[in-house]
């Protein structure tokens, strides 16, 4: 049972798993932070991005969240308490929800290292149904699509190259082919670009 503040009975405190752009870039306040795994999904470039990434004549290309019960994900868990609860999901409603088109769903998560205990956690998912949902395309179209997109976040290669240094930095155990693939795909095509020059 969530400890809740027995005045609101609002969560006193909660922790909130991010395996894309808030591995490397949360920009809210919390306690702690541990990295971890989600039984169940598959994180896969599947997800448009018409502001943050990409535009509505080129929208970017982000993560979500697929279910496959043989697959899981890394990225880290952010545990808020006390006004950070409610300071943390009021940015994150409008950067994921308004502007991102993620949804909220309640899932276990993992922390990494021997005898640690799962706890709950609230993810962000975009699902198959949203508006700006692209679905599945060969590495390499993906790759040219991240290689040539921006938007009011930044580039979009920036969004991949910095969750492939994650993964690399703090999974090194974990062998991302979607992701890496993509990463290397992306920079076959800049440095074509690069070689034009
Ligand atoms: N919900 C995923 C993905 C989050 C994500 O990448 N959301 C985009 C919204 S489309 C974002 O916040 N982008 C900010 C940025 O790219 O700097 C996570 O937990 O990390």
């Amino acid at each position: 049972m969530k400890p809740q503040d027995i005045t609101t009975g609002k969560p006193s405190s909660l922790w909130i798993f991010g395996y894309g752009s808030l591995v490397w870039k949360p920009d809210f306040k919390y306690r702690r932070s541990q990295v971890g795994y989600i039984q169940g999904y598959k994180r896969r470039f599947w997800h448009g991005d018409n502001f943050h990434r990409g535009n509505d004549e080129l929208p970017g290309r982000v993560v979500t969240l697929i279910e496959d019960d043989d697959e899981s994900t890394w990225g880290v868990a952010f545990e808020v308490t006390g006004s950070q609860v409610e300071e943390s999901l009021k940015y994150l409603n409008v950067r994921e929800g308004v502007r991102g088109g993620y949804v909220t769903k309640m899932v276990e998560f993992f922390p990494e290292g021997e005898n640690q205990p799962s706890v709950q956690a609230l993810v962000y998912i975009a699902t198959a149904d949203n508006t700006l949902y692209l679905g599945p395309a060969s590495s390499e179209m993906i790759g040219v699509q991240i290689a040539v997109c921006r938007g009011k976040s930044g580039h979009n290669l920036e969004y991949l190259l910095r969750l492939a240094e994650f993964m690399r930095s703090s999974c090194p155990q974990v062998e991302d082919h979607h992701l890496f693939s993509i990463e290397a795909a992306a920079l076959t095509v800049v440095s074509y670009v690069l070689a034009s020059q």
